[in-house]
Parts: structure tokens; C-alpha cells; sequence
């Protein structure tokens, strides 16, 4: 599976120009197609919801062209211009299949319009698109005359729509208010959006909510743009709405707002990681409710600012945010980021009245549930709200599953703060913004990380562990990792070819590194591992991809503030690419042939000098003759020959290389 290893993050800053709200892009652009007149939309989303309903739009004979202008920069999402040339109020093509993927905003909108607008349409999407719900939407269109099959099963998508039956027929007929309308609101208020953008098709109508409406702020998005297409929707009391007759108008120009849901991932890191983190493109006065996932923010602690265009979020004073207890009724998108944040906050979170989540992108209860738990929180999930006890011993590295759920993938981005996290399917960001990880990775700053390569006996580890114990940073024994697994096996008697029992074992592996110890499952085997034969199990063993594959986080994992110097073979070429400092470190095989002699001998092991040379010139040949990862000098990495030079003088070069590319310990007395 495609995954994303984020390492730690030490801090956060800078500035992100936000992707289009994705809610505003796809209501501008249906309600443009349907207008009168051309519409000019700028900064318009580009991400796989909104291809959807442009594909949709193109495909019912709407003419849409891009304009130059809008483009991503190294700050900016990648943002589109377009011309629309609005239908006025019916499609050109009466008979379409079409594949709304798992868009939301396209699938409900678009339901609503085909099926009052008549004509013969197929709607379909994302399997997942086939779970969430319909029904009510469904329900509602039908007191209208609309004629709508399901094709798989009763309350969900797929769907078949046919021409709408009216009395009497004819065009004047069609153009007939639709009356009173009543839809139930409980499940998702894209219903009752989706009713209001399409009314104004026909003759208008009321609408009247039923029981609870959820995610009211949406609502209040659906009549800004109806309003700014020249409809305007008069409310009746609290919980009805008039749709006047007479069609949508272009306004000429429309302008996208910033996305506030994905805002709130930005801000969230700035609160978390120091900040401050500024986006542009959302502020104080946007419609979008999202935006009140500020006042959250504030509420743990954290200095948020606001202006016209942009919101600004830095870490409390304290450094610590709080806990929060929340009814996040009406901010369903962005209440999933206050989840990882409860991590991080002193003392129980509870996230209320979240009842919604059940039936979007995945069940976002259950999912949360399960990988806040994999971080160490402690976690209840009820019905319709989640409470979250922050891990006691802090953030555990942890491999997040994200369901097809871009938010799931975002929001876990936020538990790098404490600990390394592997994202899995990170390419699910692509529903409303592509490019979530690249801009994650530049407000960032990680955990500096020395990566020193080197074959056999070079004195890599004990050049490794003296500048880990100079910096104060954590040290990595990668090479001691297959000794382990090699030694492991051997335990359990899995031959050291047997891939996949080998792999299970270097997955489940119990190892505790500590100052001149290493312990497996409990008991020391640091010995154990430096015998020769587990030194050729331990080469045996490196060469299956599927062990190196399971110990690939593993060793990331170790990676932790301040720093890390890991030693081993492939530590710049593969595990710590973005190290900060690469060295590769050697010594002609005659002195390490010596030194290894020097080392067994001072352990009271048997060894003789003739044979350890030869088997020396073997392990060289297989590490740099393997076809995974073999043992090479980086190509950014500096090279220090050991042959001629006591091992104080190499530690003191790796610590000036170091001091001169990690600001941290420049200034430091190392
Ligand atoms: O109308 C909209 O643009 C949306 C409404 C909300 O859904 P529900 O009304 O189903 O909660 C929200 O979660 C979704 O991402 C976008
Ligand atoms: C619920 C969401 O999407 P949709 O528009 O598909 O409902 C979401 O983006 O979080």
C-alpha cells in the first residue's frame, strides 16, 4: 500500500494560500451552468469533487473553458480560472450517465435539478457514494412529481431519474410552483441545499424542514450563492423556506472563497506546533460556518487572530492547549480536527452532537475511534459523540489507516507533532485538496536527523553513538534491528529465507534500545547479537523486501526530538533521505578486519584475523551487490575513511559537519 512516513515535527510556521472552499466552488458552478449569460469563476477548487461536477456539467452540454490566470506557487494552491456559459435553466442533453464519485456536493445538487428539470439520467458513484443515505432527499423530490428509481437499494445511490410527471403537461406546467415541499434535515442539510438550488428551475416552492436541520451553516452558504445568482430565498419562521419563481441571473465575476475546513488543519498546526501559521483566503467575514472553528481553537488555549482575508493561529502562551467539551452540530468537516488536537490537550475532550459523521466520507466515528486509539489516547465512542483521554506517556508512533476519508488523512498529518506517523493512502486528499502534503511539509520543521552509512566494522557505530551522546539525541543501531529479527528467528525456528514468516517477525519485534543495551522481549542480548553466525543471519535476512518493508517505520520510528543519529547501510539512501546531514564513513577492509578481530577478542571471543578478512570481503560484496538498498555512498552524503585517523577525530568532524547545517546545535557547546 502507498503511505506517507511524516517525520516528527519540532515546529511549525509561514503562510498557505487555501485551496477554494470546495461547498462554494461546486454550488458557483452549477448555479452558473444553470444561469443566464456567461459566468467568470475564479480560484475555483481543483480537486477530485469539484472534476466531478465539471465532468457532470460538460457531459449535460455545458460549455466550460479555462481562463489563464490562476496557478499554484510555492505558498499558493493550485487554483483554476474558468468561463461558464450558463444553459438558462435547462440542459441541452435530456439523456446521461453519470459518475458523481464520492462528492457529496455534486451527487444531492445534482439529483435535485435532473429530477425536476425531466429527462432521463443515471447517477452514480464511488462505492462508498453508494452507502450515504439518499432517502430524505428522495422522498422529498417525489412530493414534486419526480420520478426516481433506485437501482441497487431503496435509500441510496445508484439512482435512475426520469422526467417529472405534472398535471395537465405541457411547458406552463412545468414551470408550476412545486407547492409545499417537506424534507427531514437530521441527516444531512445537502437535502434541503440541494431542494433550494433547484426550485428556481421550476416555479419555485416552500420548503419545510422536518424535524432537525444539521450542519445549518451549509444552509446559509446554499442562499449566499442563490442570492448572488439573483434568487432570493425568504425564510418562513425558523424552520421554512420560500423559492421564489424566475430563474438564476449571472453576476459576471465570482470570486471562490478559501476553504475553511481546510484551514483548520493549518491552524490546528499552528496551535500545536508554535505558529504562528497564517492562512489567506478565509477571514472574518466569510460564509463559510467552518470559519467558527476558530473559536474552538481559542477556547483550548491558542492565539488566534483574524483579519479581512486571513486567520492566524500560534500556540498558548503556556505552550498547552486545553481540553474542550463541544456541541459540533455545526461544524461537522472541521469538529474532526479538534480530535487530534484532544490528543495534545490536558485532560478529557468530548465532541458532541456528531451524530453526521456516521454516514460521510467513511463511518469518521469509528474510524477516529480506532486510530486516536493506536496513538495511546484512550477513546469512547458513542452514538453520536466521541470523548478522548490524551495518551499519559505521550503520542506513540503510529501507522494511521485513513479509509478513503481526506480528512481522516489531514487530520492524522497532526500527530506528528508528537510522535512519527505513517499515513496510509495518502492520495485520498485528492477528494478537496491535492496538495495537503506538500504545504504540511513546508510549514514544518522535523526532527533533525545524522544519518552515518558505512560497511562492516568502519566504526560507524561507535562514531554514531558518541555524536548522539555529545548532541544529547537518540541513537539508531539500524544494522542491530536485522540482528535482532535474524536472532528472533532463529528463536522461534523460522528458517532466515522464509520472507514472509521473517517479515511477521520483524513487524511484531519487542526491542528496547538503551546506553549499551539492547533488549529483546525483556532480556539483554546485546552479546547475542554480535555473534557471527547471527551477523550472517542478520545479512541473510536484510536482503528480503518484505523484512526491510516492515522494518522501514520501525526504524523511522526512532526518529524522535531532538534528534536522531542513526547508523547503518541504507540509512541516506532510503530510511532518512531528508537527513540533515549525510556521512558516509569507511576504513580499507584490512583495518576493519583488524578492528573487528581487535573488538571479539576484547569480548573474550575466539576469533582469527585470516578468516574474519575473508568473510569481511564477502559481506562487502553481498551489501553492495544486493538489489534492495544496496550499500553505496549517497550521493549527497560526505565521505570520512577512517583508515588513518583515531575515532575521536572523526567524531569531532561529524560534529562540525553537523554544526554547520542544523541551526539547533550550531550555537551549542558541543
Ligand atoms: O453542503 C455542503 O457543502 C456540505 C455540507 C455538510 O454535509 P452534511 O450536511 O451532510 O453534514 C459537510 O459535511 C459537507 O462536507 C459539505
Ligand atoms: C462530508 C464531506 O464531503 P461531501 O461533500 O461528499 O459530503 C467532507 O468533505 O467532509
Amino acid at each position: 500500500m502507498d503511505f506517507i512516513d511524516l517525520p516528527q515535527c519540532l515546529g511549525a510556521g509561514g503562510v498557505v494560500r487555501l485551496p477554494g472552499s470546495k461547498s462554494i466552488s461546486n454550488r458557483v458552478l452549477l448555479l452558473a451552468a444553470l444561469a443566464e449569460d456567461e459566468t467568470e469563476i475564479r480560484d475555483l477548487l481543483v480537486s477530485d469533487d469539484t472534476e466531478r461536477m465539471l465532468d457532470a456539467l460538460r457531459t449535460l452540454g455545458v460549455n466550460i473553458q479555462p481562463l489563464p490566470g490562476a496557478a499554484g506557487t510555492d505558498e499558493a494552491c493550485t487554483a483554476l480560472n474558468v468561463r461558464v456559459g450558463g444553459v438558462g435553466g435547462a440542459f441541452a442533453v435530456r439523456e446521461a450517465d453519470l459518475f458523481l464519485g464520492n462528492a457529496g456536493t455534486a451527487f444531492r445538487p445534482l439529483t435535485a435539478v435532473l429530477a425536476l428539470m425531466g429527462g432521463c439520467y443515471r447517477l452514480t458513484g464511488t462505492p462508498r457514494m453508494h452507502e450515504r443515505p439518499i432517502g430524505d432527499l428522495v422522498d422529498a423530490l417525489r412530493q414534486a412529481g419526480a420520478d426516481i428509481r433506485y437501482l441497487a437499494t431503496e435509500g441510496y445511490p445508484p439512482l435512475a431519474i426520469g422526467p417529472r410527471a405534472v398535471s395537465g403537461g405541457g411547458e406552463s406546467a412545468r414551470k408550476e410552483s412545486a407547492g409545499r415541499i417537506r424534507v427531514r434535515g437530521d441527516v444531512s442539510s445537502q437535502f434541503l441545499s440541494a431542494l433550494l438550488m433547484a426550485l428556481p428551475l421550476i416555479g419555485g416552492g416552500t420548503v419545510e424542514v422536518v424535524g432537525e436541520l444539521i450542519s445549518r451553516p451549509y444552509i446559509n452558504i446554499t442562499l449566499a450563492t442563490m442570492a448572488r445568482f439573483g434568487v432570493d430565498v425568504r425564510a418562513e419562521g425558523v424552520s421554512a423556506f420560500i423559492v421564489p419563481a424566475g430563474g438564476y441571473r449571472s453576476p459576471g465575476v465570482v470570486h471562490v472563497e478559501g476553504d475553511a475546513s481546510a484551514a483548520s488543519y493549518f491552524l490546528a498546526l499552528g496551535a500545536l506546533a508554535g505558529g504562528p501559521v497564517r492562512v489567506e483566503g478565509v477571514g472574518r467575514q466569510s460564509v463559510q460556518g467552518d470559519v467558527r472553528f476558530v473559536e474552538a481553537l481559542t477556547a483550548m488555549g491558542a492565539r488566534v487572530s483574524l483579519g479581512e482575508n486571513w486567520i492566524e493561529a500560534a500556540a498558548p502562551v503556556s505552550g498547552r492547549l486545553a481540553a474542550i467539551d463541544l456541541d459540533c452540530n455545526a461544524i461537522p468537516d472541521a469538529a474532526m480536527t479538534l480530535a487530534p488536537l484532544a490528543v495534545f490537550a490536558d485532560g478529557v475532550s468530548t465532541l458532541r452532537n456528531i451524530g453526521s459523521w456516521r454516514v460521510k466520507e467513511t463511518d469518521r466515528l469509528a474510524a477516529m475511534a480506532v486510530e486516536l486509539a493506536k496513538l495511546g489516547a484512550c477513546v469512547e465512542e458513542g452514538a453520536d459523540f466521541l470523548r478522548i483521554t490524551p495518551p499519559t506517556d505521550g503520542v506513540r508512533p503510529a501507522m494511521i489507516d485513513t479509509y478513503d476519508d481526506h480528512r481522516m488523512a489531514m487530520c492524522f498529518s497532526l500527530a506528528s507533532v508528537g510522535a512519527p506517523v505513517r499515513i496510509n493512502d495518502p492520495g485520498c486528499v485528492a477528494k478537496t485538496f491535492p496538495e495537503y502534503f506538500q504545504h504540511f511539509a513546508r510549514l514544518t520543521r522535523v526532527v533533525p536527523v545524522i544519518a552515518i552509512d558505512g560497511p562492516s566494522a568502519s566504526g560507524k557505530g561507535t562514531v554514531a553513538a558518541r555524536v548522539a551522546a555529545t548532541l544529547g539525541w537518540n541513537y539508531l543501531d539500524s544494522g542491530a534491528l536485522y540482528r535482532l529479527t535474524a536472532l528472533a528467528a532463529q528463536r522461534a525456528g523460522v528458517a532466515w529465507d522464509d520472507e514472509p514468516a521473517v517479515a511477521a517477525i520483524a513487524a511484531g519485534l519487542d526491542v528496547v534500545f538503551a546506553e549499551g543495551s539492547i533488549r529483546l522481549a525483556g532480556e539483554e542480548v546485546e552479546d547475542a547479537i554480535r555473534q557471527e553466525e547471527i551477523s550472517s543471519g542478520a545479512s541473510q535476512v536484510a536482503v528480503l523486501p518484505s523484512v526491510r518493508a516492515a522494518l522501514l517505520f520501525r526504524q523511522r520510528a526512532f526518529c524522535r526530538a531532538p534528534g536522531l543519529v542513526a547508523d547503518g547501510r541504507d540509512m541516506a539512501s532510503v530510511v532518512f533521505t531528508d537527513a540533515a546531514l549525510k556521512v558516509f564513513l569507511t576504513a580499507s577492509v584490512e583495518a576493519r578486519a583488524e578492528r573487528r578481530y581487535k573488538q571479539l577478542m576484547a569480548k573474550g571471543i575466539a576469533a582469527r584475523l585470516q578468516p574474519l578478512l575473508l568473510e569481511m570481503q564477502q559481506r562487502d560484496d553481498r551489501d553492495r551487490g544486493r538489489s534492495v538498498a544496496p550499500l553505496q555512498q549517497d550521493a549527497n552524503a560526505s565521505l570520512l575513511d577512517t583508515t588513518d585517523i583515531p575515532i575521536d577525530v572523526a567524531v569531532a568532524r561529524v560534529l562540525d559537519w553537523a554544526r554547520a547545517v542544523v541551526p539547533d546545535i550550531a550555537g551549542a557547546a558541543v
